[in-house]
């Protein structure tokens, strides 16, 4: 496949693999450099590789996105990115499409994110929140979580320069 066909490729949205886990942490890497998406080590996205789908254009992985269960109802839609040269053809907003439906087969209603993208966010049926979104029960339970997007999720103290200009967003499925 010549260059030029290669950028006409049809893009393939599909459950991660293992081989895919190194072009994802590439695909991240600049956006993280830029503070716009929070670093993940290697093992963490080995760990995490069945949260997440890829976006797959000619054999180069060129868009990522991660589905986290917080709790029974609740999921966070985590690390979504596509590749600077595929921006605006519609791949994000696939990727996030199969996240939700992963989200509904799971039993979630509910899906959280936090975001600087409100606007791609916003048309895709996400809307702005200030309040915590569960009781104070379930937050304690929460607290529980080693988990580091778990405690932006929850807003704490020793995670907001992470969080600094991030818009908290909510989708009722
Ligand atoms: C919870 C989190 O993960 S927050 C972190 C979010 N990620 C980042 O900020 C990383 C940097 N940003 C990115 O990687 C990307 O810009 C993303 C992931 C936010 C969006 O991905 P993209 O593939 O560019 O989005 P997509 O193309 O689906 O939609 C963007 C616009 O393109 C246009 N578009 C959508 N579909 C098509 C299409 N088929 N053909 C042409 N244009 C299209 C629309 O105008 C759309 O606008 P809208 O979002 O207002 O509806």
């Amino acid at each position: 496949m010549t260059a030029e066909t290669a950028q006409t490729a049809p893009v393939t949205v599909r459950a991660a693999r293992t081989s895919d886990v190194r072009a994802m942490r590439e695909l991240i890497e600049p956006y993280v450099r830029r503070r716009i998406l929070l670093g993940k080590e290697l093992v963490t996205l080995f760990e995490a590789v069945q949260e997440f789908v890829v976006a797959e254009r000619d054999g180069e992985i060129v868009g990522c996105g991660a589905l986290h269960v917080l709790w029974e109802d609740l999921g966070e839609v985590r690390t979504i990115a596509v590749a600077e040269g595929v921006m605006g053809l519609g791949v994000g907003h696939r990727m996030l499409d199969a996240l939700e439906q992963r989200a509904l087969d799971l039993g979630l209603s509910r899906l959280f994110c936090l975001t600087f993208e409100t606007e791609f966010f916003g048309r895709h049926g996400y809307v702005e929140v200030a309040e915590q979104v569960v009781s104070p029960e379930i937050f304690g339970e929460l607290l529980r979580s080693i988990d580091g997007g778990v405690h932006e999720f929850l807003d704490l103290a020793h995670v907001k320069p992470n969080t600094l200009g991030n818009t908290r967003m909510l989708k009722r499925l």
